[in-house]
């Protein structure tokens, strides 16, 4: 059994039993114990995590199971610790549980949910009925962070939206279903975010490794390793190998139409307009949709006045509609996602009580 270390625990577990209690105390205190890697020290019955950026011996079966069975503050402060208390009061009380992670961007709040799903996952009933529906709500998060994440200057596996994810609990406390709701931020929106998009790292390096084959580095073999997962979450969620090619047809059509680069050029009236420089481009995007090449290309680079009359747009109008149609097919596609999983994810019998995360 993993040790508990609690001899080599330090400082105090529980902030508020500091004296005299100031900030500075607070913050020495939390610094003291993280060099240490005591990640985790509460405030009350709030638990402050911070951040290692490096694995940690911390989580294991067993010490889910020796958090289960003993209560709160009598073990070393630890996200099973709330988990396990907000179990508890689920089952023996009969109370809907919350747990709210907050922090700022990188700060591990994605990380605190895997770890809490992960727990509840070890805790809860294993016949095949509840396994699925762990297996579901795993594989549901997967999906979420690699369509919804995507890699910024603080984090490699940052959120772009904010999500709850509500677990419901049958009464001898094993998951029955959930349901998702995520908060559109206009993160999600950002159209230069797609280019980092975790997905698109994803697709693209499927694709190099399939060409390339033994020269892949260690991230393109993390990133195939990645590409691999999403495409089997998406088959254990029950999606048909023909909806995830059609999924990652639009994924590849949203990528490629960002690509598309429009240069100004003068018509013989005087008016400005464009022309797309790299058409390759656009007629990979036309194959992909099954649509025909010059009603795409008309739509990209022409805006109606009239009814029936086109007025060429600059080159800086037509990028803006390539964006909004970028944005609009991804978060679309986003949306109706979410909305499949919920399905998969329906209570199919009667409810008892409920856990948010
Ligand atoms: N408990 C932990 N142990 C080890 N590494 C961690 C832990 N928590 C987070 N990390 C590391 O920090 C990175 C950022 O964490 P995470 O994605 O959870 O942050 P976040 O708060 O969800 O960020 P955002 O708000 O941008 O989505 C993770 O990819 C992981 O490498």
């Amino acid at each position: 059994m993993l040790s508990l270390g609690l001899e080599k625990e330090i400082g105090a577990w529980d902030s508020v039993l500091l004296e005299p209690l100031t900030e500075d105390n607070f913050i020495s205190n939390l610094l003291q114990r993280f060099k240490r890697d005591h990640i985790y020290t509460y405030i009350g019955n709030v638990l402050i995590s911070i951040n290692p950026y490096k694995k940690l011996a911390l989580y294991s079966t067993d010490l889910v199971e020796t958090y289960v069975k003993r209560g709160p503050f009598q073990l070393p402060p630890h996200i099973y610790a709330v988990a396990a208390s907000a179990y508890r009061w689920l089952n023996d009380r009969n109370e809907d549980q919350f747990i709210i992670v907050t922090g700022e961007s990188g700060s591990g709040k994605t990380e605190a949910a895997r770890i809490v799903l992960q727990f509840l996952v070890l805790v809860s009933g294993d016949n095949p009925e509840v396994k699925l529906i762990k297996d579901r709500l795993v594989q549901a998060n997967t999906l979420l962070e690699a369509f919804g994440n995507a890699r910024t200057m603080r984090n490699d596996n940052a959120s772009r939206f904010g999500k709850f994810l509500d677990i419901e609990f049958d009464y001898k406390g094993d998951p029955v279903g959930g349901y998702l709701t995520y908060c559109k931020s206009n993160k999600l929106e950002y159209i230069h975010l797609l280019k980092s998009l975790k997905l698109q790292r994803n697709v693209e390096h499927y694709n190099i490794l399939q060409i390339n084959g033994s020269q892949a580095t260690q991230s393109d073999e993390e990133d195939r390793n990645l590409f691999i997962y999403t495409k089997s979450a998406l088959n254990i969620l029950g999606f048909s190998d023909e909806k995830v090619v059609d999924i990652f047809r639009i994924i590849a059509v949203v990528l490629k139409l960002g690509n598309l680069q429009f240069v100004p050029c003068n018509n013989i009236d005087g008016t400005d307009g464009c022309v797309i420089c790299n058409e390759y481009e656009l007629f990979e995007i036309c194959e992909l949709l099954g649509a025909e090449h010059r009603w795409l290309q008309r739509a990209l680079t022409t805006r109606q006045v009239e009814n029936g009359i086109l007025a060429d747009l600059n080159a800086c109008e037509a990028a803006k509609v390539r964006d909004i149609l970028c944005r609009t097919l991804y978060s679309r596609t986003f949306s109706w996602l979410i909305n499949k999983i919920n399905e998969l994810l329906k209570v199919r019998y009667g409810k008892r009580k409920t856990w948010v995360c």
